[in-house]
């Protein structure tokens, strides 16, 4: 069964840092929060969890194999470094958004994102040992078919990108609320979804309604793993097999999922 750890990231008090005593220079507060992405998303990769920017102020972290000590050494290493402190809400579920409920309500539970006193939350449950070991989680790695040819060599960069943020917007619609997935956009024409077990009728309909809804063709590959890192590189490799059999719906066999990682 799939059962998925995440992590909300929040950035402490942030809003209010950023306009005091005035308003920052607008580039410096990019610089920071892509830094500070970076150093999330090393911390949690070095780990085999993925991390998403989402806003930047707020990130989601798939944490399957992280437990608490690894959380409360994120927030030090950062709090050490960077002139804001993060809080950590953490929620297990086999629904993704229930996880991401759960992890959120620990920390909206001890206070605002603008609440001054509001320093370094650290709540909320990791899997256990046992359940760490015994349990998958499934990843699907969404890309656009031939964007380079249909959009990139052909459009200017805005319009590009308003093609491929619409595919983005229907797609996360569609999953989230029809099966509580959450996707993620990471770049390029790629988007990685952290999803229950579906199967491969429901990544078609998801698909589909993409493509109907914002003319966007897409194709997936899936894999299901104990961890984010392995889950996510047997998706890449499924997605390759879609690339070479020409297909749309690719799950990873666990004989790929292990063998070159
Ligand atoms: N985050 C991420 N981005 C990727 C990855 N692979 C490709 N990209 C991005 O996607 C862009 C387009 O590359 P492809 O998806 O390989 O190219 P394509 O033209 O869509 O061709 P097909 O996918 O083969 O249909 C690249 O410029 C990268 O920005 C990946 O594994 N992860």
């Amino acid at each position: 069964m799939t059962n998925t750890q995440l992590t909300l990231v929040q950035i402490d008090n942030y809003g209010p840092w950023t306009v005091t005593p005035d308003p920052r220079r607008e580039m410096d507060l990019q610089t920071l929060q892509s830094r500070l992405f970076a150093d999330l998303a090393q911390f949690v990769g070095s780990r085999d969890g993925y991390a998403f920017f989402t806003r930047f102020d707020n990130m989601v972290a798939v944490t399957n194999g992280l437990d608490r000590d690894d959380h409360e050494l994120l927030q030090e290493s950062i709090g050490n470094r960077y002139p804001v402190t993060l809080s950590l809400g953490i929620g297990a579920d086999r629904s993704p958004a229930v996880a991401l409920e759960r992890a959120t309500d620990r920390i909206q539970r001890a206070g605002s994102a603008q609440d001054g006193d509001r320093r370094e939350v650290l709540s909320g449950e990791t899997l256990a040992d046992a359940d760490r070991s015994d349990t998958d989680l499934q990843i699907a790695h969404f890309d656009v078919n031939d964007a380079t040819g249909k959009y990139t060599d052909r459009l200017n960069e805005f319009d590009t990108f308003i093609h491929i943020e619409q595919g983005y917007a229907s797609l996360m619609r569609h999953l989230r609320e029809e099966h509580g997935a959450l996707s993620f956009f990471v770049g390029g024409d790629n988007i990685i979804s952290v999803t229950p077990d579906l199967t491969e009728d429901q990544y078609r309909a998801a698909i589909d309604h993409v493509e109907a809804e914002a003319d966007v063709e897409l194709k997936v590959g899936v894999g299901t793993a104990s961890n984010a890192h392995e889950a996510g590189f047997a998706a890449k490799h499924a997605l390759e097999d879609c690339r070479h059999r020409g297909t749309i719906v690719e799950f990873a066999d666990a004989a790929v999922e292990t063998a070159d990682d």
